[in-house]
């Protein structure tokens, strides 16, 4: 019997509707606690540098009145270390952050940045928060993740979902392979981003695999069909795929 495959529903996007306008709806907040009873096992929230979506307000009101575990999504740096020091989310993922990017456009260089992440790690764990970091699928970062002691990694997807054919093939292969590697190494391994209805099954199917944290799909899908069915329907696919 494999583990259960948590999923965690990232809420970011919510907030870059209400933003749209500057308005107080759709609330974050109200999405989380919906997404919770809809089957979630946890919320990310990415509060990014500039607060595109989801801003200080979101974070404190979620860790007020989450009914599941917050995954704080963070750039590495001291304001972000601060906040996550202060509120203590059960878990904080530290993720690349480019002020220009659309989106996070791949993992965290935790080997080139080795320096810079090793108090980081060690204060967010002495502050009792599960730190994760957000990583290509390649030996070299799994190798820094166990240096640094952290105890979750979150393989980025983003490339095995833009890619088609063979070349996504590989790509899942790579995904695969590090994720026994991670495993191997005593690390939790977690994965996301990018991923869809289409494309979640071969990363859920993957055993070391025990959470995928999904957003931006999901909340795109929740203007058709509503969040509460959308968050089912892809619990349901990843516990297919297991
Ligand atoms: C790290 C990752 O892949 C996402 O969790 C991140 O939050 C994406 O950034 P946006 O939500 O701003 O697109
Ligand atoms: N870390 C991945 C995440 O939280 C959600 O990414 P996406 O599904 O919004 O691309």
């Amino acid at each position: 019997m494999t583990d259960v495959l948590r999923l965690g529903v990232n809420i970011d996007h919510v907030a870059t509707v209400r933003n749209a306008r500057g308005s107080g709806y759709p609330d974050p907040v109200r999405a989380a606690l919906l997404a919770a009873q809809a089957g979630a096992d946890g919320i990310t929230a990415h509060l990014r540098e500039d607060r595109r979506h989801i801003t200080d307000d979101d974070i404190a009101r979620l860790v007020a009145e989450l009914t599941v575990p917050l995954n704080l999504e963070m750039a590495a740096t001291d304001e972000m270390l601060g906040i996550a020091l202060r509120h203590r989310p059960h878990a904080v993922c530290i993720v690349p952050e480019k002020r220009e990017e659309r989106t996070t456009e791949g993992g965290l260089d935790a080997a080139g940045r080795f320096d810079l992440l090793a108090p980081m790690v060690e204060r967010l764990a002495a502050n009792g928060s599960r730190v994760s970091l957000f990583i290509e699928p390649e030996a070299r970062q799994i190798d820094a993740a166990v240096r640094l002691g952290a105890p979750v990694v979150e393989l980025h997807t983003g490339l095995y979902c833009e890619l088609a054919g063979e070349a996504q093939v590989a790509e899942l292969r790579r995904i695969a392979d590090a994720a026994a590697l991670a495993a191997k190494n005593g690390i939790e391994v977690h994965a996301g981003h990018g991923l869809t209805f289409d494309n979640v099954t071969p990363i859920a199917a993957i055993p070391q695999v025990r959470e995928l944290n999904i957003g931006h799909f999901l909340i795109g899908e929740a203007i058709f069909d509503g969040l509460g069915a959308v968050v089912q329907r892809m619990r349901a696919l990843m516990d297919e795929a297991r």
